[in-house]
Protein backbone atom coordinates (compact mmCIF):
# COMPACT_ATOMS: atom_id res chain seq x y z
CA UNK A 1 0.00 0.00 0.00
CA UNK A 2 1.80 3.46 -0.98
CA UNK A 3 1.98 5.86 1.79
CA UNK A 4 -0.02 8.55 2.51
CA UNK A 5 0.26 12.21 3.51
CA UNK A 6 -0.61 14.74 5.46
CA UNK A 7 -2.91 17.06 2.69
CA UNK A 8 -3.98 20.53 3.60
CA UNK A 9 -4.46 23.65 2.54
CA UNK A 10 -2.09 25.94 2.29
CA UNK A 11 -3.17 28.86 5.28
CA UNK A 12 -0.69 32.08 4.38
CA UNK A 13 -1.69 33.78 7.67
CA UNK A 14 0.51 30.70 9.61
CA UNK A 15 3.42 30.17 8.03
CA UNK A 16 6.06 29.07 9.92
CA UNK A 17 10.11 30.15 9.96
CA UNK A 18 12.46 27.30 9.57
CA UNK A 19 15.49 28.30 12.26
CA UNK A 20 18.81 27.51 11.06
CA UNK A 21 19.57 26.40 14.75
CA UNK A 22 16.76 23.70 14.54
CA UNK A 23 19.08 21.95 11.71
CA UNK A 24 21.11 19.97 12.49
CA UNK A 25 22.09 19.02 8.66
CA UNK A 26 21.14 17.99 4.84
CA UNK A 27 21.37 14.83 4.32
CA UNK A 28 20.03 14.05 0.88
CA UNK A 29 18.21 15.88 -1.71
CA UNK A 30 15.43 15.12 -4.74
CA UNK A 31 13.83 16.84 -7.50
CA UNK A 32 10.14 16.58 -7.50
CA UNK A 33 9.30 17.75 -10.99
CA UNK A 34 10.89 21.30 -10.98
CA UNK A 35 11.26 21.30 -7.21
CA UNK A 36 14.76 20.76 -5.35
CA UNK A 37 13.90 19.15 -2.33
CA UNK A 38 16.06 18.44 1.07
CA UNK A 39 16.05 15.80 3.58
CA UNK A 40 16.53 17.56 7.07
CA UNK A 41 17.68 16.53 10.12
CA UNK A 42 16.04 18.30 12.78
CA UNK A 43 16.95 19.14 16.74
CA UNK A 44 14.13 17.75 18.80
CA UNK A 45 15.97 17.70 21.91
CA UNK A 46 19.48 19.15 22.61
CA UNK A 47 20.54 16.96 25.07
CA UNK A 48 20.17 13.68 22.71
CA UNK A 49 20.38 15.22 19.35
CA UNK A 50 21.44 12.14 17.09
CA UNK A 51 19.13 9.09 15.97
CA UNK A 52 16.94 7.57 16.76
CA UNK A 53 15.70 10.71 18.56
CA UNK A 54 15.68 12.90 16.26
CA UNK A 55 13.17 13.79 12.64
CA UNK A 56 13.63 13.78 9.50
CA UNK A 57 11.54 15.41 6.67
CA UNK A 58 11.69 17.01 3.08
CA UNK A 59 11.55 20.23 2.52
CA UNK A 60 10.97 22.36 -0.74
CA UNK A 61 14.29 24.72 -1.15
CA UNK A 62 11.91 28.46 -0.17
CA UNK A 63 11.22 26.65 2.66
CA UNK A 64 14.85 26.16 3.56
CA UNK A 65 15.29 30.05 2.56
CA UNK A 66 17.17 30.85 6.01
CA UNK A 67 19.08 27.89 6.30
CA UNK A 68 20.59 28.01 3.00
CA UNK A 69 24.05 27.78 4.44
CA UNK A 70 22.92 23.76 5.62
CA UNK A 71 22.44 23.00 2.46
CA UNK A 72 25.74 24.59 1.17
CA UNK A 73 27.54 22.55 3.64
CA UNK A 74 25.72 19.73 2.37
CA UNK A 75 26.83 20.71 -0.98
CA UNK A 76 30.75 21.21 0.02
CA UNK A 77 30.54 17.67 1.36
CA UNK A 78 29.58 16.50 -1.62
CA UNK A 79 31.39 17.24 -4.32
CA UNK A 80 29.95 15.24 -6.93
CA UNK A 81 26.74 16.92 -7.15
CA UNK A 82 28.60 19.77 -7.61
CA UNK A 83 30.11 17.83 -10.64
CA UNK A 84 26.72 17.04 -11.48
CA UNK A 85 25.89 20.68 -11.52
CA UNK A 86 28.90 21.90 -13.64
CA UNK A 87 27.65 18.94 -16.47
CA UNK A 88 24.24 19.88 -16.58
CA UNK A 89 25.16 23.69 -17.17
CA UNK A 90 26.60 24.47 -20.51
CA UNK A 91 27.28 28.23 -20.49
CA UNK A 92 29.99 27.58 -18.78
CA UNK A 93 31.58 31.08 -17.50
CA UNK A 94 29.54 33.19 -19.05
CA UNK A 95 27.15 31.92 -16.61
CA UNK A 96 29.47 31.48 -13.63
CA UNK A 97 30.54 34.98 -13.33
CA UNK A 98 28.35 37.13 -11.52
CA UNK A 99 28.58 40.30 -9.61
CA UNK A 100 26.72 42.29 -7.04
CA UNK A 101 25.41 44.76 -9.62
CA UNK A 102 23.77 41.37 -11.57
CA UNK A 103 21.34 40.64 -8.84
CA UNK A 104 18.66 38.36 -9.54
CA UNK A 105 15.28 37.43 -8.86
CA UNK A 106 14.84 33.77 -6.79
CA UNK A 107 12.05 32.15 -8.90
CA UNK A 108 9.83 29.73 -7.63
CA UNK A 109 8.70 30.24 -4.41
CA UNK A 110 5.07 30.54 -5.41
CA UNK A 111 4.66 26.93 -4.95
CA UNK A 112 5.86 26.21 -1.56
CA UNK A 113 3.00 25.48 1.29
CA UNK A 114 4.44 26.56 4.17
CA UNK A 115 1.76 25.73 6.84
CA UNK A 116 -1.16 23.93 6.81
CA UNK A 117 -4.84 24.41 8.41
CA UNK A 118 -4.76 21.67 10.65
CA UNK A 119 -0.72 23.13 12.08
CA UNK A 120 0.74 20.08 10.49
CA UNK A 121 3.79 21.34 8.46
CA UNK A 122 4.02 19.21 4.81
CA UNK A 123 6.28 19.30 2.12
CA UNK A 124 5.78 22.12 -0.44
CA UNK A 125 2.47 21.60 -2.76
CA UNK A 126 2.01 17.95 -2.33
CA UNK A 127 -1.29 18.01 -3.16
CA UNK A 128 -0.38 19.61 -6.51
CA UNK A 129 3.06 17.49 -7.36
CA UNK A 130 1.22 13.63 -6.86
CA UNK A 131 -0.67 15.18 -10.20
CA UNK A 132 2.38 15.83 -12.25
CA UNK A 133 3.17 12.33 -13.98
CA UNK A 134 7.52 13.78 -13.26
CA UNK A 135 6.89 14.03 -9.86
CA UNK A 136 4.78 10.56 -9.58
CA UNK A 137 7.83 8.96 -10.85
CA UNK A 138 10.34 10.53 -8.02
CA UNK A 139 8.01 10.06 -5.02
CA UNK A 140 8.12 6.43 -6.35
CA UNK A 141 11.44 6.08 -5.76
CA UNK A 142 12.00 7.81 -2.61
CA UNK A 143 9.00 6.48 -0.61
CA UNK A 144 6.93 8.77 1.95
CA UNK A 145 7.72 12.13 2.57
CA UNK A 146 6.98 12.75 6.28
CA UNK A 147 9.76 10.52 8.67
CA UNK A 148 10.02 9.27 12.36
CA UNK A 149 7.55 11.90 13.51
CA UNK A 150 5.33 14.81 12.32
CA UNK A 151 6.42 18.46 12.51
CA UNK A 152 4.30 21.17 13.70
CA UNK A 153 4.28 24.82 14.23
CA UNK A 154 4.23 26.42 17.42
CA UNK A 155 5.04 29.95 18.30
CA UNK A 156 7.69 30.12 15.01
CA UNK A 157 9.11 27.02 16.05
CA UNK A 158 9.44 23.85 14.23
CA UNK A 159 8.33 21.03 16.86
CA UNK A 160 8.14 17.00 16.24
CA UNK A 161 4.91 16.15 17.69
CA UNK A 162 4.67 12.70 19.08
CA UNK A 163 2.15 10.68 16.83
CA UNK A 164 0.42 9.37 20.34
CA UNK A 165 -0.94 12.95 20.83
CA UNK A 166 -2.84 13.27 16.93
CA UNK A 167 -5.68 11.76 16.24
CA UNK A 168 -6.58 8.43 14.57
CA UNK A 169 -7.57 10.46 11.49
CA UNK A 170 -4.17 12.03 10.83
CA UNK A 171 -1.95 9.08 12.46
CA UNK A 172 -3.63 7.48 9.33
CA UNK A 173 -2.17 9.90 7.11
CA UNK A 174 0.96 9.46 8.45
CA UNK A 175 3.73 7.27 7.31
CA UNK A 176 6.73 6.47 9.25
CA UNK A 177 10.42 5.34 9.03
CA UNK A 178 13.39 4.71 10.82
CA UNK A 179 15.29 7.53 10.37
CA UNK A 180 18.56 5.77 10.88
CA UNK A 181 17.97 3.65 8.11
CA UNK A 182 18.02 7.06 6.04
CA UNK A 183 19.30 7.86 3.74
CA UNK A 184 19.11 4.98 1.58
CA UNK A 185 21.57 4.00 -0.43
CA UNK A 186 18.98 4.35 -3.90
CA UNK A 187 18.42 8.07 -2.63
CA UNK A 188 22.03 8.79 -2.15
CA UNK A 189 22.81 7.52 -5.88
CA UNK A 190 19.68 9.15 -7.34
CA UNK A 191 21.00 12.36 -6.15
CA UNK A 192 24.43 12.38 -7.20
CA UNK A 193 23.20 12.64 -10.66
CA UNK A 194 20.58 15.43 -9.70
CA UNK A 195 22.22 18.50 -10.08
CA UNK A 196 20.38 21.66 -8.04
CA UNK A 197 20.78 24.71 -10.01
CA UNK A 198 17.92 26.77 -8.11
CA UNK A 199 20.06 25.88 -5.21
CA UNK A 200 22.74 27.29 -6.02
CA UNK A 201 21.49 30.29 -7.55
CA UNK A 202 19.71 31.08 -4.42
CA UNK A 203 22.79 30.58 -2.16
CA UNK A 204 24.37 32.94 -4.59
CA UNK A 205 21.37 35.60 -4.06
CA UNK A 206 21.32 35.39 -0.39
CA UNK A 207 25.42 36.15 -0.32
CA UNK A 208 24.94 38.78 -2.65
CA UNK A 209 22.14 39.86 -0.49
CA UNK A 210 24.90 40.15 2.56
CA UNK A 211 27.37 41.91 -0.06
CA UNK A 212 25.07 44.28 -1.09
CA UNK A 213 26.08 46.85 2.12
CA UNK A 214 29.32 46.67 1.60
CA UNK A 215 30.19 49.36 -0.85
CA UNK A 216 32.08 48.70 -3.91
CA UNK A 217 32.56 45.09 -3.31
CA UNK A 218 31.73 42.86 -6.18
CA UNK A 219 31.63 38.85 -6.09
CA UNK A 220 33.00 36.73 -8.81
CA UNK A 221 33.43 33.16 -10.07
CA UNK A 222 35.27 32.18 -13.29
CA UNK A 223 36.31 28.71 -11.71
CA UNK A 224 33.05 26.87 -10.52
CA UNK A 225 29.58 27.33 -9.29
CA UNK A 226 30.28 27.83 -5.72
CA UNK A 227 29.55 30.62 -3.31
CA UNK A 228 31.53 32.26 -0.18
CA UNK A 229 30.11 30.85 2.99
CA UNK A 230 27.13 32.17 4.16
CA UNK A 231 27.67 32.12 7.80
CA UNK A 232 29.69 34.94 7.19
CA UNK A 233 28.53 38.50 8.67
CA UNK A 234 29.88 42.06 6.95
CA UNK A 235 30.21 44.61 9.38
CA UNK A 236 31.69 47.63 8.85
CA UNK A 237 33.67 47.97 12.48
CA UNK A 238 35.44 45.80 15.03
CA UNK A 239 32.65 43.76 17.36
CA UNK A 240 34.00 44.10 20.70
CA UNK A 241 33.26 40.60 22.52
CA UNK A 242 33.16 39.90 25.98
CA UNK A 243 35.97 41.26 27.79
CA UNK A 244 36.94 43.94 25.67
CA UNK A 245 37.04 47.17 26.11
CA UNK A 246 37.72 50.43 24.46
CA UNK A 247 39.75 53.35 26.34
CA UNK A 248 37.17 55.31 27.66
CA UNK A 249 37.03 58.67 25.87
CA UNK A 250 38.39 60.54 28.67
CA UNK A 251 41.68 58.99 27.95
CA UNK A 252 41.92 59.97 24.78
CA UNK A 253 44.76 61.99 23.74
CA UNK A 254 44.53 64.43 20.49
CA UNK A 255 47.14 67.06 19.49
CA UNK A 256 47.05 70.63 20.25
CA UNK A 257 44.78 70.30 22.91
CA UNK A 258 46.56 72.85 25.39
CA UNK A 259 47.68 75.17 22.43
CA UNK A 260 50.53 76.00 24.48
CA UNK A 261 52.73 76.07 22.33
CA UNK A 262 53.45 78.71 18.97
CA UNK A 263 53.74 75.55 16.93
CA UNK A 264 51.16 73.89 17.99
CA UNK A 265 49.06 71.77 16.01
CA UNK A 266 46.28 73.43 14.87
CA UNK A 267 43.90 73.86 11.50
CA UNK A 268 45.11 75.51 8.10
CA UNK A 269 48.63 75.12 9.31
CA UNK A 270 51.09 76.01 6.62
CA UNK A 271 48.84 76.01 3.55
CA UNK A 272 46.28 74.06 5.42
CA UNK A 273 49.15 70.94 6.00
CA UNK A 274 48.13 70.30 9.71
CA UNK A 275 50.59 68.23 11.59
CA UNK A 276 52.42 67.83 8.77
CA UNK A 277 54.03 71.04 8.89
CA UNK A 278 55.27 70.69 11.88
CA UNK A 279 56.33 67.27 12.29
CA UNK A 280 55.79 68.06 16.35
CA UNK A 281 52.50 66.58 16.14
CA UNK A 282 51.96 64.93 20.09
CA UNK A 283 49.93 62.36 18.55
CA UNK A 284 53.42 61.37 16.74
CA UNK A 285 54.72 60.68 19.90
CA UNK A 286 55.99 57.18 19.84
CA UNK A 287 56.66 57.64 15.91
CA UNK A 288 60.22 57.16 14.90
CA UNK A 289 62.61 60.72 15.04
CA UNK A 290 63.43 62.28 11.38
CA UNK A 291 66.90 62.20 11.82
CA UNK A 292 67.84 64.71 9.30
CA UNK A 293 65.00 67.30 10.70
CA UNK A 294 66.34 66.94 14.02
CA UNK A 295 69.93 67.23 12.53
CA UNK A 296 68.84 70.73 10.70
CA UNK A 297 66.71 71.44 13.51
CA UNK A 298 69.37 71.64 16.33
CA UNK A 299 72.42 69.80 15.72
CA UNK A 300 73.43 69.34 19.46
CA UNK A 301 70.44 67.40 20.46
CA UNK A 302 70.77 65.54 17.21
CA UNK A 303 74.17 64.00 18.68
CA UNK A 304 72.72 63.58 21.83
CA UNK A 305 69.56 61.69 20.46
CA UNK A 306 72.11 59.17 18.52
CA UNK A 307 74.32 58.90 21.12
CA UNK A 308 71.13 57.28 22.93
CA UNK A 309 70.02 55.19 20.18
CA UNK A 310 73.19 54.01 19.69
CA UNK A 311 73.67 53.18 23.37
CA UNK A 312 69.60 51.63 23.00
CA UNK A 313 68.63 53.53 25.58
CA UNK A 314 64.68 54.84 26.07
CA UNK A 315 64.75 58.45 25.80
CA UNK A 316 61.42 60.92 25.77
CA UNK A 317 61.81 62.09 21.77
CA UNK A 318 58.44 64.73 22.34
CA UNK A 319 59.36 67.68 20.25
CA UNK A 320 61.50 66.04 18.27
CA UNK A 321 60.49 66.07 14.72
CA UNK A 322 58.89 62.86 13.39
CA UNK A 323 58.71 61.09 10.80
CA UNK A 324 55.34 61.74 9.08
CA UNK A 325 53.32 58.43 8.31
CA UNK A 326 51.61 59.69 4.81
CA UNK A 327 52.72 61.66 1.61
CA UNK A 328 51.40 64.83 1.24
CA UNK A 329 48.56 64.52 -1.24
CA UNK A 330 49.45 65.94 -5.14
CA UNK A 331 48.81 69.56 -5.39
CA UNK A 332 48.61 69.23 -9.19
CA UNK A 333 44.86 68.95 -8.21
CA UNK A 334 45.15 65.04 -9.29
CA UNK A 335 43.58 62.32 -7.34
CA UNK A 336 46.76 60.80 -6.71
CA UNK A 337 46.23 58.90 -3.21
CA UNK A 338 48.20 59.70 0.01
CA UNK A 339 50.66 56.88 0.22
CA UNK A 340 52.69 55.21 3.16
CA UNK A 341 56.29 57.00 3.56
CA UNK A 342 58.84 54.13 2.34
CA UNK A 343 60.16 54.28 5.67
CA UNK A 344 57.19 52.74 7.32
CA UNK A 345 56.32 50.84 3.94
CA UNK A 346 59.74 48.56 4.85
CA UNK A 347 60.06 48.61 8.54
CA UNK A 348 56.54 48.30 9.92
CA UNK A 349 56.79 50.66 12.78
CA UNK A 350 53.32 51.50 14.10
CA UNK A 351 51.34 54.51 12.06
CA UNK A 352 49.79 56.91 14.73
CA UNK A 353 47.24 59.06 12.92
CA UNK A 354 45.31 62.31 14.17
CA UNK A 355 41.61 61.58 16.15
CA UNK A 356 38.48 63.44 16.66
CA UNK A 357 40.50 64.89 19.62
CA UNK A 358 43.05 66.68 17.91
CA UNK A 359 43.20 70.28 17.09
CA UNK A 360 44.30 69.89 13.38
CA UNK A 361 41.04 69.36 11.84
CA UNK A 362 39.67 66.93 9.27
CA UNK A 363 42.13 68.46 6.90
CA UNK A 364 44.97 67.09 8.47
CA UNK A 365 47.32 64.79 6.15
CA UNK A 366 47.38 62.20 9.19
CA UNK A 367 44.31 61.15 9.02
CA UNK A 368 44.05 57.62 5.98
CA UNK A 369 43.04 54.73 7.88
CA UNK A 370 40.52 56.23 9.67
CA UNK A 371 38.44 57.85 6.43
CA UNK A 372 38.38 53.72 5.24
CA UNK A 373 38.35 52.29 1.99
CA UNK A 374 38.74 54.27 -1.31
CA UNK A 375 39.25 51.31 -3.65
CA UNK A 376 37.02 49.04 -5.26
CA UNK A 377 37.79 45.24 -5.01
CA UNK A 378 36.33 42.30 -6.02
CA UNK A 379 36.33 38.65 -4.24
CA UNK A 380 37.30 36.02 -6.78
CA UNK A 381 37.16 32.10 -7.07
CA UNK A 382 40.78 31.40 -7.33
CA UNK A 383 42.11 27.56 -8.68
CA UNK A 384 43.77 26.39 -5.77
CA UNK A 385 43.66 28.47 -2.55
CA UNK A 386 39.33 29.21 -2.29
CA UNK A 387 38.40 33.01 -2.37
CA UNK A 388 40.80 35.29 -2.51
CA UNK A 389 41.01 38.88 -3.84
CA UNK A 390 42.04 42.02 -6.62
CA UNK A 391 41.33 45.30 -6.85
CA UNK A 392 39.41 46.59 -9.37
CA UNK A 393 42.12 49.84 -10.36
CA UNK A 394 45.70 50.08 -9.92
CA UNK A 395 47.57 50.42 -6.61
CA UNK A 396 50.26 52.59 -5.96
CA UNK A 397 53.19 51.41 -3.98
CA UNK A 398 51.66 52.55 0.06
CA UNK A 399 48.66 52.61 -1.05
CA UNK A 400 46.21 52.13 1.67
CA UNK A 401 43.72 49.12 0.92
CA UNK A 402 41.51 48.18 3.38
CA UNK A 403 41.51 47.24 7.58
CA UNK A 404 40.81 43.75 9.06
CA UNK A 405 37.47 43.28 10.94
CA UNK A 406 36.04 40.37 13.04
CA UNK A 407 35.07 40.16 16.63
CA UNK A 408 37.62 41.31 19.08
CA UNK A 409 38.39 38.89 21.62
CA UNK A 410 40.44 38.13 24.53
CA UNK A 411 43.98 35.92 24.10
CA UNK A 412 41.97 33.12 26.59
CA UNK A 413 38.82 33.27 23.99
CA UNK A 414 41.13 33.34 21.22
CA UNK A 415 42.45 30.15 22.22
CA UNK A 416 39.34 28.42 23.10
CA UNK A 417 38.71 29.25 19.84
CA UNK A 418 42.08 28.01 18.03
CA UNK A 419 41.63 24.65 20.06
CA UNK A 420 37.78 24.02 18.79
CA UNK A 421 38.90 25.06 15.30
CA UNK A 422 41.89 23.18 14.41
CA UNK A 423 44.83 24.41 12.14
CA UNK A 424 42.60 26.61 10.06
CA UNK A 425 41.12 28.75 12.42
CA UNK A 426 44.74 29.86 12.41
CA UNK A 427 44.38 31.88 9.00
CA UNK A 428 41.68 34.23 10.79
CA UNK A 429 42.90 35.13 13.93
CA UNK A 430 45.29 38.02 14.36
CA UNK A 431 46.83 39.51 17.45
CA UNK A 432 46.61 42.68 18.63
CA UNK A 433 50.21 42.49 20.00
CA UNK A 434 52.02 45.01 18.20
CA UNK A 435 53.28 46.58 21.39
CA UNK A 436 53.61 43.73 23.05
CA UNK A 437 56.91 43.57 20.88
CA UNK A 438 57.55 47.50 20.37
CA UNK A 439 57.61 50.36 23.24
CA UNK A 440 59.69 47.86 25.91
CA UNK A 441 56.62 45.41 25.67
CA UNK A 442 53.47 48.04 26.72
CA UNK A 443 50.92 44.71 26.73
CA UNK A 444 51.97 41.43 28.14
CA UNK A 445 50.91 39.37 25.78
CA UNK A 446 48.51 37.24 27.31
CA UNK A 447 46.66 40.49 27.46
CA UNK A 448 46.54 41.51 24.12
CA UNK A 449 43.35 41.42 21.96
CA UNK A 450 42.62 39.10 18.96
CA UNK A 451 40.89 39.74 16.24
CA UNK A 452 38.76 36.92 14.09
CA UNK A 453 37.37 37.37 10.92
CA UNK A 454 36.17 33.95 10.38
CA UNK A 455 32.54 34.38 10.64
CA UNK A 456 32.47 38.29 10.63
CA UNK A 457 34.31 40.78 9.07
CA UNK A 458 35.12 42.38 5.72
CA UNK A 459 35.86 41.80 2.23
CA UNK A 460 39.85 41.69 3.39
CA UNK A 461 38.81 38.68 5.11
CA UNK A 462 39.35 36.52 2.11
CA UNK A 463 42.73 37.83 1.16
CA UNK A 464 45.37 34.92 0.84
CA UNK A 465 48.69 34.32 1.76
CA UNK A 466 51.80 34.25 -0.46
CA UNK A 467 55.07 33.70 0.85
CA UNK A 468 56.19 36.89 -1.60
CA UNK A 469 53.17 39.16 -0.97
CA UNK A 470 52.48 42.22 -2.82
CA UNK A 471 50.77 43.91 0.54
CA UNK A 472 51.42 44.32 3.99
CA UNK A 473 49.56 44.47 7.25
CA UNK A 474 50.55 47.48 9.35
CA UNK A 475 49.09 48.57 13.00
CA UNK A 476 47.47 51.86 13.07
CA UNK A 477 46.83 53.18 16.10
CA UNK A 478 44.35 56.71 16.77
CA UNK A 479 45.29 56.97 20.32
CA UNK A 480 48.69 56.49 20.89
CA UNK A 481 47.74 55.61 24.57
CA UNK A 482 45.30 52.67 23.51
CA UNK A 483 48.02 49.73 23.10
CA UNK A 484 45.25 47.16 23.20
CA UNK A 485 42.95 48.22 20.18
CA UNK A 486 44.11 49.72 16.78
CA UNK A 487 43.22 49.38 13.33
CA UNK A 488 45.06 45.87 11.08
CA UNK A 489 45.20 48.43 7.57
CA UNK A 490 46.49 46.33 4.45
CA UNK A 491 48.43 48.63 2.39
CA UNK A 492 49.94 47.97 -1.17
CA UNK A 493 53.50 47.15 -0.79
CA UNK A 494 54.26 47.57 -4.60
CA UNK A 495 52.71 48.72 -7.51
CA UNK A 496 49.52 46.45 -7.80
CA UNK A 497 48.23 46.45 -11.43
CA UNK A 498 44.26 45.99 -11.36
CA UNK A 499 43.27 42.10 -11.39
CA UNK A 500 45.90 41.17 -9.91
CA UNK A 501 45.17 39.15 -6.61
CA UNK A 502 46.37 40.98 -3.24
CA UNK A 503 47.83 39.13 -1.00
CA UNK A 504 50.24 39.10 2.33
CA UNK A 505 52.36 37.28 4.89
CA UNK A 506 50.26 35.38 7.44
CA UNK A 507 53.22 35.03 9.31
CA UNK A 508 55.18 38.44 8.46
CA UNK A 509 58.09 37.24 8.04
CA UNK A 510 61.59 38.73 7.17
CA UNK A 511 62.56 38.13 3.64
CA UNK A 512 65.41 35.39 2.75
CA UNK A 513 67.95 35.34 -0.52
CA UNK A 514 65.93 32.91 -2.91
CA UNK A 515 68.43 30.83 -2.92
CA UNK A 516 68.18 30.73 1.05
CA UNK A 517 64.60 30.08 0.50
CA UNK A 518 64.57 27.32 -2.05
CA UNK A 519 66.81 25.42 0.45
CA UNK A 520 64.91 25.56 3.32
CA UNK A 521 61.35 24.63 1.62
CA UNK A 522 63.37 21.68 -0.03
CA UNK A 523 64.43 20.78 3.46
CA UNK A 524 60.70 21.02 4.94
CA UNK A 525 59.11 19.30 2.00
CA UNK A 526 61.47 16.25 3.13
CA UNK A 527 60.59 16.34 6.78
CA UNK A 528 58.59 13.87 7.49
CA UNK A 529 57.29 15.84 10.77
CA UNK A 530 55.61 18.19 8.00
CA UNK A 531 53.36 15.34 6.66
CA UNK A 532 50.43 17.00 7.23
CA UNK A 533 50.55 20.71 7.65
CA UNK A 534 48.68 22.55 5.27
CA UNK A 535 50.47 23.11 1.73
CA UNK A 536 51.26 26.72 0.77
CA UNK A 537 49.47 27.17 -2.95
CA UNK A 538 51.23 30.67 -3.51
CA UNK A 539 53.44 29.38 -5.83
CA UNK A 540 56.42 32.25 -5.48
CA UNK A 541 59.62 31.50 -6.25
CA UNK A 542 60.31 32.00 -2.33
CA UNK A 543 57.56 29.71 -1.47
CA UNK A 544 58.27 28.16 2.26
CA UNK A 545 55.82 25.00 0.88
CA UNK A 546 53.69 25.00 4.09
CA UNK A 547 51.14 27.76 5.51
CA UNK A 548 50.93 25.17 9.10
C1 LIG B 1 41.81 34.07 5.62
S1 LIG B 1 41.28 32.78 4.62
C2 LIG B 1 41.44 33.45 3.01
C3 LIG B 1 40.17 33.23 2.24
C4 LIG B 1 39.97 31.81 1.82
N1 LIG B 1 40.73 31.50 0.63
C5 LIG B 1 38.49 31.51 1.61
O1 LIG B 1 38.13 30.94 0.58
O2 LIG B 1 37.68 31.81 2.49
C6 LIG B 1 42.62 31.66 4.80
C7 LIG B 1 42.41 30.32 4.16
O3 LIG B 1 42.60 30.42 2.74
C8 LIG B 1 43.38 29.35 2.23
N2 LIG B 1 44.67 29.90 1.77
C9 LIG B 1 45.10 31.15 1.91
N3 LIG B 1 46.31 31.32 1.33
C10 LIG B 1 46.66 30.12 0.84
C11 LIG B 1 47.81 29.64 0.15
N4 LIG B 1 48.82 30.41 -0.14
N5 LIG B 1 47.83 28.33 -0.19
C12 LIG B 1 46.80 27.51 0.10
N6 LIG B 1 45.68 27.91 0.73
C13 LIG B 1 45.61 29.20 1.10
C14 LIG B 1 43.60 28.41 3.41
O4 LIG B 1 42.56 27.47 3.37
C15 LIG B 1 43.45 29.31 4.60
O5 LIG B 1 43.02 28.60 5.74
Amino acid sequence: MPPRYPTSTPNKRTSHTCRPQDIVEVLCHRKCGESEEFLVRWRTNPVFPRPPRSILSWHALPELDDCLHHIQLYLEDNPAIQTANDAATSDGATNNSFTSSRKRKLSGDANSSRDTANGLLTPANSADRSRSPSTERTQGSFGPRVYNGILQKKEGRIIAKSLRKLSEAAKEDVATINSTTLPTPAMLHEARSTPLPQAELAIRMKFLELLKPVKNVQLQNLVDKTTPSLNFTFVDDYVLREGVVALPSGEYAGCGENKVRSNSCRPNMGQNMGCEYTQLCECLEYAPVDERALLRKDPELHEQYMQADAAGETIDTMGMPKRFPYSAPKRDGSSAPQTLASYYLEKRDPIFECNDYCNCGKGCKSRVVQKGRKVPLTIFKTENRGWGVYCNEDLVAGEFIDTYLGEVITDEEANRRESEGGTMKNSYLFSLDKFSTVHDGNVEPEDCFTVDGQYMGGPTRFINHSCEPNCRQYAVSLNKHDYRLYNLAFFAYENIPAGTELTFDYFDLDEVEEDEAIRRREAAEQDPKNKDKVRCNCRATKCRGFLW
